[in-house]
């Protein structure tokens, strides 16, 4: 059945989620706060910064005003980075109770908040109340926009604590090449999907050094392994992380030029500072905040992550990467599980 969907946040996965969802023949507006983005997106159907060389459907309309992009919406997903969501979902309490709406909430968003640790869920439920909305679901996996945008298969999982919920999201953004599973551990796939970026950035990092592929899937593994120590911390389910949002996403992430935690890694690796990569991506970097918030979250839970620790020390306190690799690798033996 068809809805009126508001999709918050025009980058690189809200513009490409917002024309999926059009393509559906579901009523999509897009918000962003940028005006010569929403002008170049209702005049010429096109979002060059982001996403080059595609066309959007016109029947696709870009807002800069909230409360008119949410207007009549029965489903609000926000795809904004984490460090917007909570003055996002803020902006989007005040213009529900003036629209007196009470829609269903889903989010994109991959990390950790700095400082409080919370999930993108929390953070939605802390600014938009229990009585000014229905549920809310996280949409996430492997998926990078590009892939999306040239209708490549891609799968990925909807989870919430409501199944029906779930259901719901599954229904809306299922196509031919988009097919998404349900799941109720929203603790598993939101750690999942936040810390899968540290990783990527350390992947990334290798290959920038020069390393080969033993060295790459070493990280990813024993980096999902800590990430699931994190997540069994938390009560999440441990099939979590062998599902689409855990190694799926690790995958991805890990190994692809699309990936801008990837790309982030990479110029690091060649040397560049986090400075010059964060000016230069002019995208969200989400790894770099949340490999803040993991490592301070690790301490603070006493659960042992030694990669995320290499990585913090390394964008955080200016140690060598070489340096840090050696630590690692000239750390005690153990067994793997
Ligand atoms: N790009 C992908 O392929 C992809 C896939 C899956 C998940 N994600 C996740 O989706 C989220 C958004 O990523 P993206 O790739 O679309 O980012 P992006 O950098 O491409 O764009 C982010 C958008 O948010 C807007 N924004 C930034 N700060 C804002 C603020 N304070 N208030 C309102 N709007 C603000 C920007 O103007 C921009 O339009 C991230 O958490 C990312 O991890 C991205
Ligand atoms: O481009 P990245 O590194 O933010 O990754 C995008 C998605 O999370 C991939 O699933």
């Amino acid at each position: 059945m068809s809805e009126k969907i508001a999709v918050l946040g025009a980058g690189s996965w809200g513009s490409i989620l917002a024309n999926l969802l059009d393509e559906n023949g579901h009523d999509v507006s897009l918000w962003s706060y940028k005006q010569d983005q929403v002008d170049e997106l209702n005049q010429h159907h096109t979002n060059t910064h982001y996403i080059k060389d595609f066309t959007y459907s016109e029947t696709l309309v870009a807002y800069s005003d909230l409360k008119a992009a949410l207007k009549d919406a029965t489903t609000v997903l926000f795809v904004v980075p984490t460090k917007a969501v909570r003055s996002v979902a803020s902006q989007t309490k005040r213009a529900l109770a003036e629209l007196h709406t009470k829609p269903a909430l889903i989010h994109a968003s991959k990390g950790i908040e700095q400082d409080t640790y919370k999930r993108v869920s929390e953070i939605l439920a802390e600014e938009i109340p229990a009585e000014s909305r229905q549920s809310i679901t996280v949409l996430s996996g492997p998926s990078h926009a590009e892939d999306v945008a040239k209708k490549d298969i891609t799968l990925v999982t909807a989870a919430s604590t409501d199944l029906s919920a779930a259901e719901h999201v599954q229904k809306l953004f299922m196509n031919r090449y988009f097919r998404v599973y349900t799941n109720t551990d929203v603790i598993g796939v939101e750690i999942a999907a936040a810390l899968k970026n540290i990783i990527a950035l350390g992947t990334g990092a290798l290959h920038g050094l020069g390393y080969g592929d033993n060295a790459k899937a070493a990280l990813m593994t024993r980096g999902l392994a800590e990430i699931s120590r994190l997540g069994a911390s938390f009560g999440a389910n441990p099939l979590t992380f062998i599902g689409l949002a855990g190694v799926g996403d690790i995958i991805v992430t890990g190994t692809s030029h699309n990936s801008r935690n990837w790309r982030a890694g990479d110029e690091l690796g060649k040397g560049q500072s986090l400075e010059e990569v964060i000016d230069t991506m002019g995208m969200v970097i989400e790894g770099v905040a949340t490999t803040k918030s993991a490592y301070e979250l690790a301490k603070q839970r006493g659960v042992d992550m030694p990669i995320t620790t290499a990585i913090y020390q390394v964008l955080y306190e200016g140690k060598d990467i070489r340096e840090a690799i050696s630590d690692l690798m000239q750390r005690e033996g153990r067994s793997e599980f």
